[in-house]
């Protein structure tokens, strides 16, 4: 085996990711879970917990997340490589804490981690590394001797994630009625933080004027309307815009919303609209309601005709990043050169996030960077 296909140090793949309501028992003590501390206004939540009864109380995330698995399995069985691949969330079972234990009880001593987040931000990535120092402590707590876990880099600009973007994008205009399809605008979308948030996101020197959060969307929202105009000899005009925001109304968070953007666009006369939700992996409840429910609505309402593009969810493409990341990481661990695969302007991001990467609003351990308590 050429050692660029040795997975070495690493001895097992962990998928972190958000967990969600599998039921409408669920949906509360879910919520619960995601909002403990966090300060959000209760009708936010009645209203949130209303979005999954809707679907049955059950989040669509957990079944992409076992198609991901698949395709992860099914990759990495393709490529030679004989890495065990865990599950583990944030706010739901598998939860996090269980499935690091029982890793650890396996034997597991080397452990990369994928988040399920693409991009730089306190909820998209040191939220995820404070989970993981959460769990350390209580595996410390309880006497086990811990393994190390290394997070995986950020991958919004990686070609096995922007690809199958691209690619929807284009099967969404195709799907448009043809009288409009050459006016679409594309609209590219994410998740809203505070502002504070997005301002200090990503390491400090990149703080400031939406900080990481917001040049890497525009730096992917850029590529993708590049390919688009390549593919169709059309340049469609895009905007980066925004959705599903909570917290209190007096607290500035990232805009225009993708609804008024829609109310905006068809003012101003665009013919269609293709919502690309940049932001989210997969067919998250906020891609579900937020814009196949209510934007699709406001849509209707206004008479405009909209699409929204697949996200990546178990594209192989993207299981194959997956690979290629943990390869990588594997690689440069070992102190061996490997290639950093990433388009568009900014390059691949850091391994490590350094002190004062995402900070917190109120100081937590986090495992998996420069700052991390834990070896
Ligand atoms: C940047 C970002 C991502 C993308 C990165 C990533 O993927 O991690 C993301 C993902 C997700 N967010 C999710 C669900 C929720 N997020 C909430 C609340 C919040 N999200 C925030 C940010 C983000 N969230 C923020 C700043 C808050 C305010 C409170 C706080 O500062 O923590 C709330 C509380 C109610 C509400 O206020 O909406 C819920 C229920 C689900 C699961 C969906 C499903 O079931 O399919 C997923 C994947
Ligand atoms: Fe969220």
């Amino acid at each position: 085996m050429s050692d660029l296909r040795d997975p070495a140090p690493y001895d097992a793949l962990l998928l972190l990711s958000f967990g969600g309501p599998e039921g409408p028992d669920d949906v509360v003590p879910f919520l619960e879970n995601v909002t403990r501390g966090r300060g959000i206004p209760k009708e936010r939540l009645k209203e949130v917990g209303q979005h999954y009864f809707l679907f049955g109380g059950v989040s669509p995330i957990n079944d992409q997340n076992r198609a991901l698995l698949d395709a992860l399995r099914k990759d990495f069985a393709e490529h030679d490589l004989d890495l065990p691949v865990y599950w583990g969330n944030r706010n739901w079972a598998p939860y996090l804490t269980d499935t690091l234990r029982d890793m650890t009880d396996a034997g597991h001593r080397r452990i990369a981690v994928l988040a399920t987040s693409a991009y730089a931000s306190y909820s998209g990535c040191r939220q995820y590394r404070e989970n993981l120092a959460d769990a350390l402590a209580t595996l410390e707590g309880e006497g086990r001797e811990l393994p190390r876990v290394d997070k995986l880099r950020h991958y919004f600009n990686h070609p096995g994630f922007v690809r199958p973007m691209i690619d929807g994008v284009l099967a969404s205009l195709a799907d448009l009625p043809e009288d409009v399809r050459a006016g679409a605008h594309l609209a590219f979308t994410t998740h809203s933080v505070p502002t504070s948030a997005a301002d200090s996101s990503g390491p400090d020197p990149e703080h400031g004027d939406g900080g990481a959060y917001v040049r890497q969307h525009l730096d992917v929202a850029r590529l993708i309307a590049d390919a688009v105009a390549d593919g169709t000899g059309v340049r469609h005009p895009w905007e980066l815009v925004y959705q599903s925001r909570s917290g209190a109304p007096h607290i500035p968070w990232l805009e225009p919303d993708i609804c008024d953007h829609l109310e905006a666009l068809h003012g101003s006369g665009a013919p269609a609209v293709v919502m690309v939700p940049i932001g989210f992996v997969s067919d998250h409840m906020e891609v579900l309601y937020d814009l196949d429910t209510e934007a699709t609505a406001k849509a209707a309402e206004l008479g405009l005709p909209v699409r929204r593009s697949a996200t990546v969810g178990a594209d192989p493409r993207f299981a194959g990043a997956v690979r290629d990341l943990l390869l990588e990481r594997a690689a440069t661990e070992r102190g061996v050169t490997a290639e950093r695969c990433a388009l568009g302007a900014l390059g691949a991001s850091h391994d490590l996030c350094p002190v004062g990467c995402c900070p917190a609003r109120a100081p937590k351990p986090a495992a998996a960077g420069a700052d991390s308590p834990y070896a």
